[in-house]
């Protein structure tokens, strides 16, 4: 499954096929913002950025869009709902993992649960594979996720073809694991610029700088925003998405700073605390991207007082993915719009609680007014006729 995600689907080729879907959801994320706050009402950013985030994902695996960026359906809500689910129960503490006589018993009823989940995810995907199967692909048409994997050869050639549970576990790891690390991530951005308005007028100043305010930023425009991408290590170290990387299990015995750890004991990596050691950071707990001004530390894997993505042989196998999205999203919201509290809030009150899981989501949802600062014709909605 690792290999498939790493070298057929989250590869820098199908990145760059799949810009007009980033261009294009993040156009309508802005205009739904432009149309929601013109009268000068705050926006939930939580919901705006978990649909946008699912609606890419959507459409890179399947090539649907589920959420309206404003607005959400039945079928969009159970999906959505489904996502939820699946991120708590992966965070929930099970004991048995632990005390394996308790097994059998399910005493937090988390096996039934899972059960209950898979049987909703089953129906879900099947459907999606049997349109994939059914409809023939237009020429010229670029293949989504599902297409790539059922067209897969296999390992051994055309009889060790993918099969469904297979396809169906890939398409929900990439789903679960690439919707609410973005949207975290940009919220916490957010959030923090908010709260330190000297930091968003910089960040601001550097894409008028660089983009002007005759056009919208593009992802060409990503490597000279420096600046923006200070801000967001900084934002990935004070609120790593997945803040104990996901479990790993030690192959063989070893020691660690004097402790004997034996073969096969479940590992959790706590980066959350390493992002805030002061032995790895001056003030750690303060926002301060300049830290990150002319400073090679980056978040590829490489420098261990920056893990976000993880590090080694299963590290994030859609960083590059992940990384571009969180830019050009965060890039888009900034360099669109002004942002300000609802009347009578004041940045420094803002609820910075956590609630606590597999990723670290904003426990009270951002909710924040934008105001335009380009010329309004930048807001109109792309085309997105397939879809509505
Ligand atoms: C801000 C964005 C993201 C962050 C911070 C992030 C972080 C992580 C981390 C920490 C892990 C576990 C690594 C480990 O345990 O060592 C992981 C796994 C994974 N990520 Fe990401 N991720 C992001 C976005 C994405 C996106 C956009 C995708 C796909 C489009 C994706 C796909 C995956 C998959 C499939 C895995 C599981 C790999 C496995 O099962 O071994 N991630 N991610």
């Amino acid at each position: 499954m690792r290999k498939l995600s790493t070298f057929e689907l989250l590869t820098l080729k199908r990145l760059e096929e799949s810009r007009n879907i980033r261009d294009e959801e993040f156009s309508w994320l802005a205009h739904g913002i432009f149309e929601h706050c013109k009268e000068g009402n705050p926006v939930n950013m939580q919901t705006s950025l978990s649909s946008t985030s699912m609606n890419v994902i959507s459409r890179l695996l399947f090539k649907k869009r589920y959420f309206n960026t404003m607005h959400s359906d039945e079928e969009s809500e159970e999906f959505k709902d489904l996502v939820k689910k699946i991120m708590k129960i992966n965070g929930v503490f099970n004991i048995s993992d632990y005390v394996p006589f308790l097994k059998p018993f399910d005493f937090q009823g988390i096996r039934l649960e899972c059960n209950q989940i898979l049987s909703r995810v089953n129906r879900f995907f099947n459907k999606i594979i049997q349109e994939h199967l059914k409809e023939k692909m237009k020429e010229n048409e670029s293949k989504d996720f599902i297409d790539v994997m059922l067209s897969h050869p296999g390992v051994n050639g055309v009889e060790d073809r993918l099969d469904e549970l297979t396809i169906k576990g890939v398409a929900i790891d990439i789903f679960v694991a690439g919707t609410d690390t973005i949207a975290t991530t940009v919220e916490w951005a957010l959030v923090e610029l908010i709260r330190h308005p000297n930091v968003l007028k910089k960040v601001q100043d550097e894409l008028d700088d660089v983009v002007g305010q005759e056009r919208v930023v593009n992802e060409n425009d990503i490597p000279q925003l420096k600046y923006l991408q200070a801000v967001l290590k900084e934002t990935f170290r004070l609120h790593p998405p997945a803040p104990l990387l996901m479990p790993h299990e030690s192959r063989k015995a070893c020691e660690i700073g004097g402790y004997h750890i034996p073969a096969k004991t479940p590992i959790f990596v706590n980066v959350w605390a390493v992002h805030r050691h002061p032995s790895a950071y001056e003030n750690p707990f303060d926002f301060n991207p300049e830290r990150f001004v002319e400073n090679p530390i980056d978040v590829k894997g490489i420098d261990f007082q920056l893990l976000p993505f993880g590090s080694g042989r299963r590290m994030c196998p859609g960083l590059n993915y992940g990384l571009l999205m969180v830019q050009i999203e965060l890039a888009k919201l900034l360099h669109s719009f002004m942002w300000t509290l609802p009347k009578g809030q004041n940045p420094q009150d803002i609820d910075m609680g956590e609630i606590f899981g597999v990723s670290i989501p904003k426990k009270i949802p951002l909710q924040v007014v934008a105001n335009v600062r380009l010329p309004l014709h930048l807001y109109a909605s792309k085309k997105l006729d397939a879809f509505i």
